[in-house]
């Protein structure tokens, strides 16, 4: 799954692809290097980022979705927000990658059902908190993602999960998740995992944002050998390559 940020403050590549033009190259470019999806969104969901209406949010995704959908590569639109992904999955978008998992706007599960479209269920929370059982937490939080994704008519193939790391988590926590990661298969869908360029590769490798492919290669391959059934990442040809190499290994097509 390709990043395409159309936002002026992501935190890796905030303002690099946000004019239609650039974001439409960095989309082609996504593709020939392999991309099975591209995520594409609107507002920067990092720590602390400020929080986007739903109009701005779809002025800066309406030049964008519409000829990236035309390039033929499914499109996941990455959104909590019912009218967004209402209007990209309009145009065409496939996926709903929704980071607060159906659970923040009560319209999406009903939005997405609606359409016959794919969700991603991810893990989030308003604050970290320390001495939380963190993989107990994203087990209760999928739980309900699943049951309104089930109240609603979406089809539990087009159901996956996202433990969301970096979000609402300690660092620690982050890696608990990824050494863990293997135990979320018991909800018996496909896992999606993105950590690509972020903070818990600087806080080992103490290196910034722009040189953390190595580390979220390195993060991505294990999550990988876990059994991830998608990596998000910004890097999309080094990621196919590792992908492709793990298929190789366990003989699985990807
Ligand atoms: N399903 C899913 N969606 C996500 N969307 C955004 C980000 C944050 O990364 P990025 O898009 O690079 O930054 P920003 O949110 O600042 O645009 N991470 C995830 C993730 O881990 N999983």
């Amino acid at each position: 799954m390709g990043i395409l940020n159309v936002t002026p403050d992501s935190f890796s590549d905030g303002g690099r692809h946000d004019a239609p033009a650039a974001a439409l190259d960095h989309a082609r470019r996504m593709i020939a290097e392999g991309a099975d999806i591209l995520d594409i969104g609107g507002e920067s969901t990092r720590p602390g980022a400020p929080a986007v209406s739903a109009e701005e949010e779809w002025r800066r995704l309406a030049p964008v979705v519409e000829h990236v959908i035309a390039l033929g590569c499914p499109v996941s639109i990455d959104t909590y927000k019912a009218e967004t992904a209402r209007r990209a999955l309009a145009l065409g978008a496939s996926i709903v990658n929704d980071v607060w998992g159906l659970q923040r706007d009560p319209a999406m599960a009903d939005t997405v059902a609606e359409a016959g479209a794919a969700v991603v269920m991810m893990h989030n929370r308003e604050a970290a908190d320390a001495g939380l059982d963190i993989l107990a937490d994203i087990d209760r939080f999928f739980e309900n993602s699943m049951r309104l994704a089930e109240r609603a008519g979406i089809a539990r193939e087009r159901q996956v999960l996202d433990p969301g790391i970096g979000f609402g988590k300690t660092v620690d926590q982050n890696f608990q998740v990824l050494n863990r990661l293997e135990e979320l298969h018991k909800h018996g869908l496909p896992l999606l995992v993105g950590a690509s360029r972020k903070r818990m590769i600087g806080a080992v490798l103490g290196v910034e944002t722009d040189d953390r492919l190595y580390g979220s290669l390195a993060v991505h391959t294990i999550a990988m050998q876990k059994g991830a059934a998608i990596i998000r990442a910004h890097d999309v040809r080094p990621h196919k390559d590792a992908a492709r190499m793990a298929a190789a290994i366990f003989r699985e097509h990807v």
